[in-house]
């Protein structure tokens, strides 16, 4: 207490040391121990905090109702105690309780007079209450030194440290020196910490989580509204029109293809008011001819949704390319299968009675296409193979071609080879024809001896029969 007051003096240019390493209180003398900070609030929030804290070097106090079952909750380093202890024990101490409990801990505020009140808490929407809850623990104990700070940081990124997103703690508080102390605290926790003057701000501060999601509702409901309007039309045209009209079944459109016309309308839509949004104003500074004058708040609220309905948009239009990739992938049976479906179904009487018999049906049928499917599919493979096949034997069509030629050639040179036989004939026969007139003129030669011979011998018999006379004679 005595050192929350030397402090709350400001004269000591190390009073906020004075808080962090405390030498005199807790630890052996010479070693610098470390402070003590109490948390009210045995919560997630709390619990979150206590390690945090316990991380960073600092040693903690969490005074619950029930100490004792709030003790399993916390590591057994952590003093958990009553409230009054807790705060006996520390100068800071964080409430780690809901606003509506605030009132509860009123009895305790002699106890926390000087200390440094640290108020965490959120509202689940904006202008909950008339006051910030942090001006509101102001005037329930105006003693203490109240600081609003680290309502920014969920309980899961209090436990598991600050990311690159989430390392702004906004801090504001009207004592000066309780504000230095926190926001030095922070930055010892390693957030960073921004100043955010007196405890006035404390309702921007707490307005901030809920600001994150705020800003998404309008364009959120632009874009179920579109998509809606969307559906509504295509469902009229391509579904509901050629029923009436000729009583043709195009429910099986509904899951795919309506639901993909709806998304690229309401996609481009959604880009469409974006910009708009910045026409409308050019419009309107360029009709009053200054820059300087309000937009009306319809249009103010239009121009600061424009990131979200771009977003949005693009999302839409990146569903819709998905869906258009994937439709003719399952396109043909299913769809017809879902269309007798809703014949199946449509024509109950008393409308639309899904009972689970038709239900089984359809998931029979499905099981039954999926069977069909998958022999068609090992159809299609033999079917390859076959005509895989067919081209093999075309191949051997055309050698067997190639062959029927090669015996016709054969056979050419088969008659080829015949006439040389008959060439090798007619040359034996030339020759030995060729003998033959040589013989003939032998034998003509033999002949005209013969006849010489003949001849001869007629001379010679001739000749001895006239000696022959001669001598008779
Ligand atoms: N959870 C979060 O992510 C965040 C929470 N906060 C704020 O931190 C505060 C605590 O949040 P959280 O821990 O989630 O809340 P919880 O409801 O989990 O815990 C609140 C604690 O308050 C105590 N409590 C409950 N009723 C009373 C009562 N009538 N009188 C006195 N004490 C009571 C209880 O502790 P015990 O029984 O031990 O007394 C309880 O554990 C809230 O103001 C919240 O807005 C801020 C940022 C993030
Ligand atoms: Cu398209």
């Amino acid at each position: 207490m005595m050192e929350a007051i030397s402090m709350l003096s400001g004269s000591s240019p190390s009073s906020k040391d004075t808080f962090l390493f405390d030498s005199t209180k807790n630890g052996p003398k010479g070693a610098p121990a470390r402070p003590v900070v109490a948390i009210l609030g045995s919560g997630d929030f709390a619990r979150s905090l206590a390690l945090r804290l316990l991380r960073c070097g600092y040693r903690v106090a969490v005074g619950s109702r029930q100490p004792r079952r709030a003790a399993d909750s916390f590591p057994h380093v952590v003093d958990v105690t009553h409230h009054e202890d807790a705060i006996a024990k520390a100068d800071v101490v964080f409430l780690a309780v809901r606003r509506e409990h605030y009132a509860s801990l009123w009895g305790l505020r002699h106890l926390l007079a000087a200390k440094v009140l640290v108020d965490v808490s959120n509202n689940s929407r904006p202008n909950q209450y008339p006051e910030s809850n942090a001006e509101y623990l102001a005037s329930l104990f105006p003693d203490s030194l109240v600081v609003k700070g680290f309502n920014v940081i969920s309980s899961w990124a209090m436990q598991s440290g600050p990311r690159e997103a989430s390392r702004k703690v906004y801090i504001c508080g009207d004592s000066v020196e309780a504000r230095g102390q926190v926001l030095d605290l922070a930055r010892r926790l390693n957030f960073e910490p921004v100043d955010m003057g007196a405890l006035c701000s404390a309702r921007d501060i707490e307005d901030t989580p809920l600001r994150l999601f705020g800003a998404w509702r309008g364009p959120v409901l632009a874009a179920v509204g579109l998509s809606v309007l969307f559906f509504a039309y295509s469902f009229t045209r391509d579904v509901l029109h050629p029923y009436v009209h000729s009583r043709r079944s195009d429910f099986y459109k509904i899951p795919v293809e309506v639901v993909n016309r709806t998304l690229p309308g309401a996609a481009l839509t959604l880009l469409a008011l974006a910009y708009l949004a910045g026409l409308l104003a050019a419009a309107h500074q360029l009709y009053h001819g200054t820059k300087y004058r309000r937009f009306p708040a319809w249009l103010e609220g239009w121009m600061q949704s424009r990131k979200q309905l771009g977003l949005l948009g693009f999302f839409l239009a990146c569903v819709h390319v998905l869906y258009s990739l994937c439709l003719p992938l399952r396109r043909s049976e299913r769809y017809q299968l879902l269309n007798t479906a809703f014949q199946q179904v449509l024509p109950c009487p008393g409308g639309v009675t899904l009972n689970a018999k038709v239900l089984n049906d359809i998931a029979a049928q499905y099981t039954a296409l999926d069977r069909i499917s998958a022999r068609y599919t090992a159809l299609d493979r033999i079917s390859a193979r076959y005509t895989a096949l067919d081209r093999i034997a075309a191949r051997y069509t055309a050698s067997d071609r190639i062959a029927a030629r090669y015996t016709a050639l054969d056979r050419i040179a088969v008659r080829y080879t015949a006439s040389d036989r008959i060439a090798a004939g007619y040359s034996v026969l030339n020759h030995i024809a060729e003998q033959c007139m040589v013989l003939n003129h032998t034998a003509t030669k033999y002949k005209a001896f013969n006849h010489i011979t003949v001849w001869y011998m007629a001379l010679t018999l001739s000749h001895i029969s006239t000696r022959r006379d001669t001598s008779v004679i």
